[in-house]
């Protein structure tokens, strides 16, 4: 039985009808409630700038919708958008922590707007689509701020950062120069990568299939998946999302935007952009969690550059198979179980989009390896002591050494 589809109509056209530079209300604001002095928006697109009490209808609003937040009120949360508070950076702008009024900790992007207003669009359809869709497996938005020309999302705040942060950790400079080679992080374990890859898949899922139309994420990538204090994932970045059309195949033609490495062929040649699109780039990020490796590096020897090409081959041989798998999670899985998670890459990185799997069959051959694992709920975090991993040997048929 599917779960009740969530109505997002009309959400199609408020994406692709957006102009860069539109006035803020031009989007028909419906931010339904004001409480306390503070605006609240229920679901429907919301963007509409600052709002005072006046001409708003005093409506109780059913679920606490995403706020609106003054610039004053993001910069007194950022101390001032300190330095100090960077979480990170990206194409559209800085991320901060922050603390709300309420003592919430938050993460604050501010988007870079430059002069032709590049990144209002993906404010607008991040705030839109966020404010509609609510799932323990996408990133929530706490709230927005539209004040004259700045914009800023807030979300809930992922205490154990992206999961690129950890699968390729950046050494910085002088820790190089000690010797250093690795993060001080403790590495994921195998369990908690399956346990991230189940809640990906379940995040594409709820997009592909428990929306009407399906959303298209568009930039499914692991620095676009963020892990809370218990290592579970959950999917951020909404900025390029595109709605699907409601016509059999849900193709629609549109701009290549997205990460290198990730872009299913027929997507970065002809901008055909599908569900299956996402399904690709799933695949890549499964095979970054087995192997450890980044979907590009041209520091590797010839042949090893592209992770897809490299891996493709290898993922059917069994030998070959648990060679490539990252030698930090040697003898924390059975082969039996690799296998399987091998196939379900294998099948999403397909060059034909058709013979890639619905995001739900993805799940659903997940879930029965990682139940298996013994401590592993999804739950598991990496630092997991050393009695709750299964080790089995290789004699055994069906473990690695
Ligand atoms: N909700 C959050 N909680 C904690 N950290 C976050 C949160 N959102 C973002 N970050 C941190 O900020 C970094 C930058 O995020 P951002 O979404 O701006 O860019 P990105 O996804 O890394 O790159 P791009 O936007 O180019 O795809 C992330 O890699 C992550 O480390």
């Amino acid at each position: 039985t599917r779960r009740a589809k969530l109505r997002l109509v009309g959400a199609g056209d408020s994406v692709d009808g957006d102009k860069p530079g539109a006035p803020a209300s031009s989007c028909g604001s419906s931010v339904r409630g004001y409480q306390n002095g503070r605006c609240y928006a229920a679901t429907g697109c919301i963007y509409g700038g600052r709002l005072g009490p006046l001409g708003l209808a005093v409506v109780q609003p059913r679920s606490r919708g995403a706020q609106v937040f003054t610039y004053r009120e993001l910069e007194r949360a950022t101390d001032g958008f300190g330095e100090g508070n960077v979480l990170g950076r990206g194409a559209y702008g800085v991320v901060f922590r922050g603390r709300l009024g309420d003592g919430t900790p938050a993460a604050i992007k501010r988007l870079q707007l430059d002069p032709r207003r590049q990144g209002e669009r993906e404010f607008r359809v991040e705030v839109d689509l966020l404010s509609r869709m609510h799932s323990p497996h996408l990133v929530g938005l706490l709230g927005y701020c539209a004040d004259q020309s700045h914009r800023l999302l807030v979300f809930e705040f992922m205490p154990n950062g992206s999961l690129k942060g950890h699968l390729h950790p950046v050494i910085p400079a002088v820790d190089v120069a000690a010797g250093e080679q690795r993060d001080a992080r403790p590495t994921l374990d195998w369990q908690t990568r399956l346990g991230i890859a189940l809640d990906c898949a379940r995040a594409l899922e709820f997009l592909h299939e428990h929306t009407s139309p399906a959303v298209i994420h568009r930039d499914f990538n692991c620095s676009n998946v963020l892990l809370d204090h218990n290592y579970r994932a959950r999917v951020s970045d909404f900025g390029t999302a595109k709605v699907g059309s409601n016509k059999a195949n849900g193709q629609v033609v549109t701009r290549v935007l997205g990460t290198t490495g990730y872009l299913a062929p027929e997507y970065a040649s002809t901008g055909k952009l599908t569900t299956k699109s996402d399904v690709y780039s799933y695949g890549v990020v499964l095979l970054e969690l087995l192997t450890g490796r980044v979907p590009v590096d041209t520091q590797r020897p010839p042949g090893q550059h592209v992770l897809v090409s490299w891996a493709l081959p290898r993922l059917t041989n069994r030998e070959r198979l648990v060679q490539m798998v990252d030698p930090a999670l040697k003898g924390q899985f059975a082969v039996k179980d690799l296998i399987q998670v091998a196939a379900i890459a294998a099948m999403c990185i397909q060059t034909k989009a058709e013979y890639r799997p619905l995001m739900t069959d993805v799940v659903q051959s997940l879930i029965p390896i990682v139940k298996k694992s013994p401590s592993m709920s999804c739950s598991s975090t990496p630092a997991r002591p050393l009695q709750h991993v299964v080790y089995m040997s290789p004699a055994a048929g069906s473990n690695t050494s």
